[in-house]
């Protein structure tokens, strides 16, 4: 399913109105027509009391007015609160505002702090708000009024129903720009937008619907979407199909190298993953001294003891050994509790120059390839890497914060310069392919902050890897599986406190029901999100 940007939509709208020759005026009935009917949707409990509009000058508050109309016809009470001038609202909105007006609704004019207090009391009387203030045109912080205006509905505590974009929302990003509506619901046109999926835009969301609009299909192919909805249904059709007869030598042979002192939980837990992920075999390279420990930790993995620093890491000197385990592997993944140290960081960089089959690195792999990024364009293979925003941030010297304030752009352009499949995790995990396609993950949940969920995922991805899926397409499937096995223990047991090895347990029967279901997997108490699968 696309996820759109301001942008890509503005020229989706312009196609539509000038290579097909569908109105705008008729778009804009579409859109005020169609949220009318999720509005009355999400309210059917308890039929709507009076219903305020606050509605902004542009285009947004152009399909509020439509709206107002088809709740007037319906005989529901409707004020129209106008954030703005008549003589300021323009084009299609213009007329629907005539229209609403003839046909009896109430207009608000407030064009100023001092008419918006004037009408405070009649404000604070409405039930129920539709939120037409601001839409896919804002650009920068919210200006003027409109703040006061959005801080006033939030206030309230009463129902809140956006339209296209809960005000103040960046469409792209998901941050607030100052200060944005909280919606219950919203009903947004043509596509989803990144903002809804990306926090705490999916917070500030309420439950989302994506109404069919008019636009033709073949619109967004030419604008040319970058950015995806992780959906089960785009992720069956790129899992392998094991054969009836299958034996462990169809199904995958991984190497991971991992574990340090103090971190051999991290090596057993992806090495272990990988086995749930259904890889056939997995070898566990590890320092010498290491060896009897994790000898114990795992049953079904293989281990080798290989040569070590003083420190008990991976020595530069198991080099040789390592490349002639690799012979027979289809993955290497390398990275959970893997150590620092410089002579490491010498192996890692001689492996990423050499590797004949897809790596996946994560953890202190990423934190020594931070010293030196620009090997990575030396890899002759694929690779997944799996930062969290620490890491990112190491990675790409862009601090923590700007990363987080733009999840989407950090990993697109890190992803494309760097020719790599970027998983930047976290809430609302984004996965960029090196051609600047971007993925975002609508599964987890707040529950997975906690020991360990890193090297399972590293595991996970791995083990899917190994067996054969293309190197986006595991990486997808990876986070989405991890995120919905999770989101099942959440749900099952407790929201926090269930534990990385309980997800990595689940990983199989998460993988079952994603394969024989085409609904979401995730639980919708937990994720408030909801999408119109139809509106792929
Ligand atoms: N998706 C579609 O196909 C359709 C979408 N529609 C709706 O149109 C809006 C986008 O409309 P647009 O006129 O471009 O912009 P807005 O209404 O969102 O806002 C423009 C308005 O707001 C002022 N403004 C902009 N930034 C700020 C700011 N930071 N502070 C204060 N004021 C600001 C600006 O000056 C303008 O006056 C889309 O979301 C849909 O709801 C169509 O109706 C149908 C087709
Ligand atoms: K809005």
């Amino acid at each position: 399913m696309y996820l759109v940007t301001a942008d890509e939509m503005q020229r989706m709208d312009r196609a539509t109105i000038e290579s097909f020759g569908i109105p705008g005026r008729v778009l804009m009935e579409n859109a005020g027509r169609g949220a009318t009917a999720f509005f009355l949707d999400s309210v059917h409990r308890h039929r709507p009391g009076a219903v305020g509009v606050a509605a902004g000058p542009g285009n947004n508050g152009g399909d509020g007015f439509v709206m107002a109309r088809y709740l007037h016809q319906k005989g529901i009470p409707v004020t129209v609160f106008l954030l703005a001038r008549r003589a300021g609202v323009k084009g299609d909105a213009a007329a629907n505002l005539k229209l609403v007006e003839a046909m009896g609704v109430p207009v608000v004019e407030m064009t100023d702090a001092s008419a918006f207090n004037a009408h405070a009391p009649l404000m604070r009387d409405q039930h129920i708000w539709i939120d037409a203030i601001l839409g896919t045109g804002l650009r920068s912080d919210v200006r003027g009024y409109f703040r006061t205006a959005i801080d006033f509905i939030n206030r309230q505590e009463r129902p809140v129903f956006s339209v296209d974009i809960a005000s103040g929302l960046n469409a792209d990003t998901g941050q607030r720009c100052g200060v944005s509506i909280r919606a219950t619901a919203t009903a947004t046109f043509g596509f989803a937008k990144v903002g809804h999926l990306a926090y705490p835009g999916r917070t500030l969301t309420g439950r989302l619907k994506v109404i069919e609009i008019g636009i033709p299909p073949t619109v967004a192919a030419e604008v040319g979407c970058r950015q995806r909805l992780i959906t089960p249904g785009a992720l069956k059709k790129r899992f392998p199909v094991r054969p009836a007869a299958a034996h462990k030598g169809h199904t995958g042979h991984l190497l991971l190298l991992a574990g340090s002192p103090g971190k051999t939980g991290a090596a057993a837990m992806a090495a272990t993953s990988a086995m749930r992920a259904g890889s056939g075999l997995v070898t566990l390279g590890i320092p010498r001294s290491l060896n009897p420990v994790l000898e114990t930790m795992v049953t079904e993995s293989m281990t080798v003891g290989l040569p070590e620093t003083a420190e008990m890491a991976l020595d530069e000197s198991a080099w040789e050994t390592v490349m002639s385990l690799i012979v027979d592997k289809r993955c290497l993944a390398v990275g959970p509790g893997l150590g620092t140290g410089r002579s490491t960081g010498r192996l890692l960089n001689r492996l990423i120059e050499a590797s004949p089959v897809p790596l996946v690195m994560d953890a202190d792999a990423l934190n020594l390839i931070a010293a030196n990024p620009s090997v990575l364009s030396k890899c002759p293979s694929p690779m997944v890497l799996t930062p969290h925003p620490g890491e990112m941030s190491r990675l790409s010297g862009h601090s923590t914060a700007e990363i987080q304030a733009d999840r989407v752009g950090h990993a697109r352009s890190f992803a494309r310069q760097h020719r790599v499949h970027l998983v930047l995790k976290g809430a609302a995990t984004v996965v960029a392919d090196p051609d600047g396609t971007v993925f975002v993950n609508p599964t987890g949940n707040p529950g997975m902050a906690a020991g360990g969920m890193g090297d399972v995922l590293t595991g996970l991805i791995a083990g899917l890897l190994t067996q054969g899926m293309e190197a986006g397409a595991a990486a997808r499937a990876g986070v989405y599986l991890h995120g919905a096995a999770a989101d099942r223990l959440a749900r099952r047991t407790a929201p926090t406190g269930y534990l990385a090895t309980e997800v990595m347990n689940a990983l199989p029967r998460t993988m079952q029901a994603l394969l024989t279901t085409d609904a979401p997997l995730s639980w919708p108490a937990l994720d408030p999100l909801f999408y119109d699968t139809e509106a792929i």
